[in-house]
């Protein structure tokens, strides 16, 4: 029932995501915001996603982790729905996986232990911090193991009063939208 409404709810969420407006400016004030939390300021070790089309951009705060000199990684998946997170500096190389997204194509892995602030996608969240991805279950497999801050990028219209939850599903600490901070 719930993995249904689950499918319903991302439907739905990926059609309404390409009607949202002004998403450039929306990603300014989503990055102003993530730049003044303790969360950002405190972390050393930054693990990121590589943005694809619809989501938050994150291409401003890995450019500014840098400039930080935080270290900086990204997420690599593997066939068997797993993901790492790979150590980058400005010359990495990246290739696109199977769904398109940019990632890493050999470095240094950052463990678990290292990564003090996850900055996470989603189709949506909820304001109790909940979150729905695109179903692989790569980052509920992943946040399960980590000790970091778990902080969610979205757009205000991604946000909802609630979610179904499974067993597995793993809540943010944090979520950072253009409009509010939602702590959890
Ligand atoms: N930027 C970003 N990176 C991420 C995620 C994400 O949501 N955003 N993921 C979060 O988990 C993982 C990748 N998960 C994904 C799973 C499916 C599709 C996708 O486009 N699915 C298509 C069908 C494609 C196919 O079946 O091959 C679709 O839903 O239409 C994208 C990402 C890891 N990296
Ligand atoms: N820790 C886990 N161990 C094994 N299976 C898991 C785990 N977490 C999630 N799954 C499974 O992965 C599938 C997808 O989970 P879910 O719908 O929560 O994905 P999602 O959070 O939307 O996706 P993603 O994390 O890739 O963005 C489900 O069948 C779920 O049972």
């Amino acid at each position: 029932m719930d993995i249904q409404e689950k499918h319903f709810i991302r439907q739905q969420m990926k059609a309404k995501r390409k009607l949202i407006a002004d998403r450039d400016q929306k990603t300014n004030l989503v990055t102003g915001r993530v730049l003044r939390t303790k969360a950002w300021q405190q972390s050393k070790q930054v693990g990121i996603y590589a943005a694809i089309e619809g989501e938050v951009q994150t291409e401003a705060l890995i450019q500014a982790a840098y400039e930080q000199h935080k270290r900086v990684a990204l997420p690599k998946i593997a066939a068997d729905r797993s993901m790492q997170f790979l150590q980058m500096n400005k010359n990495s190389l990246m290739k696109r996986n199977r769904y398109g997204i940019e990632e890493p194509c050999d470095s240094q892995v950052l463990t678990f232990e290292a990564i003090d602030l996850l900055v996470i996608p989603g189709l949506c969240f909820a304001k109790n911090g909940d979150r729905l991805g695109y179903g692989g279950g790569y980052y509920d497999r992943y946040l399960k193991e980590t000790k970091g801050i778990k902080m969610g990028l979205a757009f205000n219209e991604m946000m909802l009063e609630e979610l179904p939850r499974e067993e597995t599903d793993i809540r943010m600490d944090l979520i950072v939208t253009d409009q509010h901070e939602y702590w959890s």
